[in-house]
């Protein structure tokens, strides 16, 4: 097990030819991207926590019937300095790097202040976004790397404050149905006041058509809200986004700038900047995507701790929106690297999480509660539990339906991305977080199906449709799978979305490596 987590991952930067057993649809052709940490070690430093590593870029290619394995580390600044230095110098999720040992008492005071606005790491680990035709890894930082699918060179670092006031932004973004992106970030150094900016980087101008300019100058604006407690605002890693609105859950995760502000000075990482505070409602916010207006009802419910939204989508003048929640954030301690290294027996003893996963169905209704009575339940669906308590003119409680626990890194069949739909794909984790098994969730039915094999550890499941897809279900799962066993080399399973029995699997002679996230490019659309 704790190989799978330690040690630095080689990188195989030619294709390697895998072993195809099983028939790989011929009308699968494309790259499936990966994204995740790949280096914990630089010299005789090394990073304390999972997310901290160094990013790895992995591609499957699939051609004809073959499948081409090849990974290669992202060149960010971060990874060229550390080279450089032979340790450690940029400060990551969970550790403070401290670059230039101060020799005076004024070259201190200076590094202190010129650490108080830090400038992020670049080392962007954890997703792929699309912005007009390119291609980018991305972290949770203002950088973004420009890279190319086919090589996985790294090509260009970008920068999201140069085109909007975000110090921060998630590596989830959307996409609509023209394939023009949608994300959101936090504006920090404002200490006045701080906001949330959701953006939209149109996916076509007639200056990039021309090759003339990136489309992420033409990048705009589709509203802003402000922080609802200045010095904290929440931390996010998704959101949600319908055909006409977007959702955005402020949780009682926050960061807390102070800390964030002093944490080089007192020596901590930005991780323990994070806390949660139990005490604290949720925000549910609605945002009209073409006013760019909150709606004016407060939503709330109970205090969660929420990473990933699996979808949203509208049905008669309601919301519904799943997502995966906790009820605490022991999640992110528990991929601290003194947690995962520890051989099986302890790993199954104290790598516990404290809360478990729920996929949770939240409904939110959309019309006006003006004459309804206190106390009653505003949600007019007969297929969910889910409630929405109106608790004063203005103020609606709501309460989700449980789907399902144990279950993480959700996918759905992107198509259907903002509309009703009834499948999702994940990993599931039941008191620790590696997952053993892939799923297939009916959210309808509440029914699910797995698949799991002996010492394997499958990766985030994507959903590719077929050509000719009429049913949401009809195409394959893709997913990148890692054995604990010697003998066994690392494969890309393809599944039978509608069945989850295995079509083909693709074993590959060369390392292959836990992951986070990642997108599939079909041939012809990578521009
Ligand atoms: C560096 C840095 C951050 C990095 C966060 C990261 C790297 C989060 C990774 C999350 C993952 C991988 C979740 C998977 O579900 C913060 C806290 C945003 C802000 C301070 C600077
Ligand atoms: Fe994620």
């Amino acid at each position: 097990m704790h190989t799978l987590f330690q040690g630095n991952k080689r990188e195989t930067v030619e294709p390697v030819k895998a072993d195809v057993r099983g028939t790989v649809p011929s009308w699968l052709q494309g790259t499936l991207l990966r994204n995740g940490p790949g280096m914990f070690s630089v010299g005789e430093t090394s990073y304390n926590h999972w997310f901290d590593g160094l990013a790895l870029l992995h591609s499957f290619t699939f051609k004809d019937g073959e499948v081409y394995y090849r990974s290669k580390y992202l060149r960010s600044e971060t990874f060229t300095k550390n080279m450089q230095a032979n340790r450690i110098v940029v400060s990551e999720f969970g550790t403070m790097a401290y670059p230039d040992p101060c020799k005076n008492i004024f070259s201190k005071v200076f590094s202190y202040i010129s650490h108080t606005i830090p400038d992020f790491t670049d080392n962007c680990l954890i997703n792929f976004a699309k912005y007009g035709k390119d291609f980018y890894a991305t972290t949770e930082t203002n950088y973004f790397q420009k890279i190319d699918p086919n090589s996985l060179e790294t090509l260009q670092k970008l920068d999201y404050r140069k085109y909007v006031a975000v110090n921060l932004a998630t590596s989830h973004p959307h996409y609509d149905d023209e394939g023009n992106a949608y994300n959101m970030g936090t504006c920090i150094v404002d200490f006045r006041k701080p906001k949330y900016t959701i953006f939209r980087i149109p996916s076509t101008t007639p200056e990039s058509e021309m090759r003339k300019t990136s489309c992420l100058k033409s990048l705009d604006i589709v509203c802003s809200i402000p922080c609802r407690s200045a010095l904290s605002p929440s931390y996010y890693h998704s959101f949600g986004m319908t055909d006409n609105y977007i959702i955005f859950i402020e949780q009682p995760f926050k960061l807390d700038i102070l800390r964030l502000a002093t944490a080089y000075y007192r020596g901590v990482n930005w991780a323990s900047c994070l806390k949660f505070d139990a005490d604290d409602i949720t925000l549910i916010h609605l945002i009209d995507r073409k006013t760019g207006r909150p709606v004016h009802t407060k939503f709330y419910t109970e205090p969660l701790v929420l990473y990933h939204h699996i979808n949203a989508y509208e049905e008669e003048n309601h919301v519904i929106f799943d997502v995966i929640t906790y009820k605490d954030n022991s999640l992110y301690d528990m991929f601290y690297l003194v947690n995962v290294q520890q051989d099986s027996y302890d790993f199954e003893q104290k790598n516990k999480l404290s809360s478990k996963p729920f996929c949770q169905r939240f409904v939110v209704p959309l019309f006006s509660e003006k004459g309804t009575e206190i106390g009653s339940n505003l949600v007019r669906l007969k297929s969910t539990t889910a409630t929405a308590i109106k608790k004063k003119e203005d103020t609606v409680f709501c309460l989700p339906e449980v789907i399902c626990e144990g279950v993480e890194l959700p996918r759905i069949n992107y198509d259907y991305n903002g509309k009703k739909y009834r499948y999702f794909y994940c990993t599931r984790v039941e008191w620790r977080p590696v997952p053993t098994k892939i799923a297939k969730v009916d959210a309808m039915t509440k029914q699910i199906v797995e698949w799991s094999e002996d010492d394997c550890w499958p990766a985030e499941p994507v959903f590719v449709p077929a050509p000719d897809a009429k049913e949401e279900d009809d195409g394959i799962i893709l997913s990148s799978i890692v054995s604990s066993n010697p003998s066994k080399p690392p494969f890309m399973l393809i599944l039978n979305a509608k069945t989850f029995q295995e079509i083909a699997r693709a074993s590959i002679n060369a390392d292959v490596h836990l992951d986070l996230h990642g997108i599939f490019i079909p041939r012809n659309s990578s521009g």
